[in-house]
């Protein structure tokens, strides 16, 4: 029974971001009375959901991640069945490295044991398949050939609406100030107060602020992203616009972090090329100008870009914000309250999480409800962590 006043649900969920709103859908699928929680009026560009586009993809070094693409894949598939939209186009995801390139050789070890559709691609047929990419003598390629692009906003909007038509509620433009922990969660915000049988805290960037009250520190960085689109130097020259599919690049031009790019699709006439790494910023001063930037990041990618795409403008034309939640070793956080097990987390994307929402959603959403997980858990665990609890508790 809840107290007057307050309403009662089975279980609240914090930040409707992509994973908050997968492990709402989750829940309302299983016929959870289901309250989601946002601080922002929706749709928002302030955390790490928004914008059109991200990379989907099986190529990965931690076969663990391989196997929960399998069931993204399906997932994916039934959200766009369920929603009447299209939410994921194929381009197949190139994967360009240093020839040795150790990160590069465990993917495609990976892709071959898991019977992944993979090819490689010799210089040959890179030139001929993707003229405007040049790689330089000593360097690979290989394509992950179900890989490609997700619509993201359309995604995100598709699985808030469907978590509604099943009886879920939204409340957006609602902080959460104060959550105290016991049998009964009760979860004040700014303008109410909540009660649930159990809560799943998935606040994206703003995660070490929700949970410190809740004496847990975890090894989170959040990084400020910039997200360049560039421009072709002469339109239509360089055939880069037309043939571009997703790319990843490992340690290219001496660099050891990733630099990735995208089809056209945001803006007519510019591709969105990426560096996968960021300058430490709170959520908060996201916008603020940093005076000396530890990674200069867009300096990284002009050089990238000369080099390995000339035809573009080594200028970006457009340059937007978005936010990783880091861990130490890019793994996600998707466990229990140590103290508190009705106090669910996930956490720690990592700048690429959104792929694997429909299954974190799963998961999240079966450790809120106490059902058997379908994975294991033990890399996303936060005993990995040293003391993550904080002394005053
Ligand atoms: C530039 C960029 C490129 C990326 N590329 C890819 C890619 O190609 N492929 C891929 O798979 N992934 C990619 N990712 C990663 C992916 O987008 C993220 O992992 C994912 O969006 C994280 O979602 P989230 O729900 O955890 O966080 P968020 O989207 O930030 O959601 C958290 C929500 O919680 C809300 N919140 C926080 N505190 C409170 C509070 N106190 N009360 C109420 N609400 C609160 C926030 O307002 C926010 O809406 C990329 C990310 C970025 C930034
Ligand atoms: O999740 C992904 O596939 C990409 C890889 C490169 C960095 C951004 N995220």
């Amino acid at each position: 029974m809840a107290l007057p006043g307050r309403t009662k649900y089975d279980c609240i969920v914090i930040g409707a971001g992509i994973q908050g709103s997968f492990t709402a859908y989750h829940l309302a699928k299983h016929r959870k009375k289901t309250l989601l929680l946002e601080q922002f009026p929706l749709p928002h560009s302030r955390g790490s959901s928004h914008g059109q586009t991200r990379i989907i993809r099986r190529a990965y070094a931690e076969h663990f991640y391989t196997d929960m693409m399998e069931e993204c894949y399906q997932l994916w598939a039934e959200l766009e069945k369920e929603s009447g939209t299209q939410l994921y186009r194929k381009t197949g995801l190139l994967v360009l490295a240093k020839s040795g390139n150790e990160e590069y050789e465990t993917v495609c070890k990976n892709m071959t044991e898991k019977q992944i559709p993979w090819e490689n691609l010799s210089p040959a047929e890179m030139k001929v398949k993707y003229p405007g990419l040049f790689l330089s003598p000593g360097e690979v390629a290989c394509c992950d050939i179900n890989g490609g692009v997700l619509y993201a906003d359309k995604a995100l909007r598709a699985v808030q609406m469907l978590f509604k038509q099943m009886g879920g509620v939204i409340r957006d433009g609602e902080k959460v100030m104060h959550i105290k922990p016991g049998p009964v969660v009760t979860v004040t915000t700014n303008s109410s107060i909540y009660e649930a049988d159990g809560i799943v805290i998935t606040a994206g960037p703003w995660a070490q602020k929700v949970l410190r009250p809740l004496g847990l520190q975890l090894p989170l960085k959040t990084l400020r992203i910039n997200v360049c689109y560039w421009r072709e130097k002469i339109p239509g020259k360089s055939g880069i616009l037309q043939s571009l599919p997703c790319f990843l690049g490992f340690n290219l031009n001496g660099e050891e972090h990733e630099v990735y790019g995208l089809p056209s699709q945001e803006y007519p006439g510019l591709i969105k090329i990426c560096f996968h790494g960021g300058n430490e910023a709170d959520p908060e001063e996201r916008d603020l100008k940093v005076q000396n930037p530890e990674i200069p990041d867009i300096a990284k990618l002009s050089s990238f870009i000369s080099r390995y795409i000339p035809g573009l403008h080594p200028r970006p034309a457009v340059v937007e914000q978005c936010m990783y939640t880091n861990t130490p070793d890019e793994n996600f956080i998707l466990d229990h309250h140590p103290l508190h097990k009705n106090i669910v987390i996930g956490a720690g994307f990592s700048g690429h999480g959104f792929k694997l929402s429909p299954v974190v959603g799963k998961i999240l959403s079966e450790l809120c409800i106490g059902e058997k997980e379908s994975y294991d858990l033990k890399p996303f665990r936060i005993s990995r962590f040293k003391t993550p609890l904080k002394a005053a508790l």
